[in-house]
């Protein structure tokens, strides 16, 4: 094995075979010890879609089902929101995704008014934004909204991030990156759908092509395009196996180019 794969797996803890069902009840069973240990009540995420926030969903609503039945207190909840920016293209995918996973409540803001006028606003100071870097402020507005709900009910927010994005910090500092607590760290992608699968989940919702799906310029842009390496090579070399050294280097540079997504803020101590 390369010496910087060796310390990557280690840090991203994934395991090369799992079961299943021992590691959703192990991530319902973090979604639960965390509510009651912090005295909160409401688990807040984005639904998109895609395969991550449909496998995060489904876990914290069997989190808050099960919450409620155990301690008799009926105040624990699961909240999804949709947070379209305009119209999204896959919205039947967002709400399958949704019928399936069964959510307490689901809410919807649209992100596009909030977007546009930052855009707008900073753009009256002679800067240009350009499309991606306008991908990064809808991401961050998704964090905006989703902490405002979770300040307003008692409540945190829901991290979809993986071993498989995280290894290649594939998210946007301080957008989808940011959460209070991420129930699927020490999975890579295959394993999401492993689990969901377990949980009997129609495969259209984790046989889709994994999409960030924040430029306006290149809507549904694969990621797997966008970082030059497969998911399939990814999940692989976190279970330790050989892939070509092209795509093990491809997720090396993206891993160190990243590790300042992967900690807290530099101070003087630091440098
Ligand atoms: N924006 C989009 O449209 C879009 C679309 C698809 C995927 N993505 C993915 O989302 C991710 C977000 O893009 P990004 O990483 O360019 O933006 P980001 O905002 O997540 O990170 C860049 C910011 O991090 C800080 N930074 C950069 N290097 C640093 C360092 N060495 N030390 C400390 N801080 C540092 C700077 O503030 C910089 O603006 C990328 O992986 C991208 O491929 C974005
Ligand atoms: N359109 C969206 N609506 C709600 N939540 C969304 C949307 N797009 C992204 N999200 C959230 O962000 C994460 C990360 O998405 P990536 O596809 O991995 O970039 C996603 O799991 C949702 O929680
Ligand atoms: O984070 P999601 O739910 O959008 O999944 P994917 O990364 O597969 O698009
Ligand atoms: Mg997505």
């Amino acid at each position: 094995m390369r010496p910087l794969q060796k310390q990557i797996i280690d840090y991203e803890k994934v395991k090369p075979q799992i079961d299943p069902e021992a590691e959703i009840k192990r991530s319902v069973n973090f979604l639960q010890d965390f509510l009651l240990q912090n005295h909160l009540q409401t688990l807040v995420l984005g639904i998109s879609g895609g395969q991550d926030s449909t496998l995060a969903g489904r876990l914290c609503q069997l989190a808050v089902e099960q919450l409620r039945q155990k301690t008799g207190q009926q105040q624990y909840q699961f909240v999804a929101v949709r947070l379209p920016y305009g119209k999204q293209a896959d919205e039947s995918d967002a709400l399958a995704a949704l019928s399936w996973m069964k959510p307490d409540q689901v809410l919807r803001v649209d992100i596009k008014p909030a977007v546009d006028a930052t855009v707008a606003s900073i753009e009256n100071n002679k800067l240009e934004i350009s499309d991606f870097n306008k991908g990064n402020i809808k991401a961050r507005q998704r964090m905006i909204v989703q902490y405002a709900i979770a300040g307003d009910l008692k409540g945190c927010v829901v991290g979809t991030d993986h071993a498989a994005e995280n290894v290649t910090g594939f998210y946007t500092k301080y957008g989808d990156g940011a959460a209070d607590l991420t129930p699927l760290f020490r999975l890579n992608k295959r394993q999401g759908r492993q689990l969901l699968a377990a949980l009997r989940a129609p495969s259209q919702l984790y046989t889709k092509v994994p999409t960030a799906d924040l430029e306006d310029q290149r809507p549904g842009l694969a990621d797997e395009a966008a970082l030059g390496v497969s998911y399939e090579d990814i999940d692989n070399y976190l279970e330790g196996q050989e892939i070509s050294a092209q795509a093990a280097q491809q997720i090396e540079t993206w891993y160190q180019k990243t590790a300042h997504k992967r900690r807290l803020p530099y101070t003087v101590f630091d440098i």
